[in-house]
């Protein structure tokens, strides 16, 4: 078993959002740079891969939460998670909808602090994105409306296209690394199944070498959901 206090500190991620808004594509987007126009998955998906955060290494944990369980709120996956990123599509109304009942029900109930943030207190840093902004014309939510949301949950706001490699979609993610505190590696749940490695590994324009996988985190129906259960080495 690995020791978990060796090596470069974690920050986990969880995409939030409804079925497709783009998550998965903005996911990889982010990891690769590549955009894949297909990737439905009903299963929760854990990429990992070390990225270079100020210079300095960090093993990043994404879990694309899927869109196809959007009647039961990911509280699981946001206790797991250091950081929320929640996306919605600007063309879709309802994915708008979707993303402001998740921030109003983690104004009521707000996440536990993190280890990463090193302090129960901590608040969990939150960012919201408008997705597809190529198909403007197709425009259901407003800017405005996303700012505002944004605002009233505490959350940094972006609108992007991960088909258009937009640079905001970087921004917000590297935004919301940033949000995290870094120090400890001491996890509340870990991940079981390693089903394979579909990132590789890329190099990014710093000339940093990353690797990373994927891993499916089977959904177990609650109530006899265990907790997200460890990654593979
Ligand atoms: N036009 C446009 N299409 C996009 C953009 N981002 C993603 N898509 C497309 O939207 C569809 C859904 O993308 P996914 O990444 O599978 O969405 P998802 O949110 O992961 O969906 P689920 O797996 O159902 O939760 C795909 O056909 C993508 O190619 C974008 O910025 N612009």
């Amino acid at each position: 078993m690995r020791d978990e206090r060796a090596g470069p500190p974690r920050v986990r991620i969880a995409v939030i959002g409804s079925s497709r808004v783009g998550k998965s594509a903005l996911i990889v987007r982010y990891l690769t740079r590549r955009y894949i126009g297909e990737y439905h998955s009903n299963t929760d998906l854990l990429y990992k891969q070390t990225v270079p955060i100020n210079g300095m290494p960090v093993e990043l944990e994404v879990i694309d939460v899927s869109g196809s369980n959007t009647d039961k709120f990911p509280a699981e996956q946001i206790q797991w998670a250091d950081a929320c990123l929640l996306v919605y599509s600007v063309t879709d109304r309802s994915s708008f909808e979707y993303a402001t009942e998740v921030l109003n029900t983690l104004k009521k109930n707000p996440p536990q602090g993190s280890p990463a943030h090193g302090s129960t207190s901590a608040t969990m840093p939150l960012a919201l994105l408008g997705n597809k902004t190529d198909l403007d014309h197709l425009r259901q939510v407003p800017t405005k409306e996303g700012q505002a949301m944004s605002q009233a949950h505490g959350a940094s706001f972006s609108e992007a296209s991960v088909a258009d490699n937009s640079g905001d979609l970087y921004r917000c993610v590297d935004r919301l690394l940033a949000d995290v505190r870094l120090p400890q590696r001491t996890r509340k749940f870990s991940v079981t199944k390693m089903l394979g490695s579909l990132i590789g590994t890329t190099t990014n324009s710093s000339g940093t070498s990353r690797s990373g996988s994927v891993v499916a985190c089977p959904r177990v129906p609650a109530p006899s959901r265990p907790p997200l259960a460890a990654a593979a080495p």
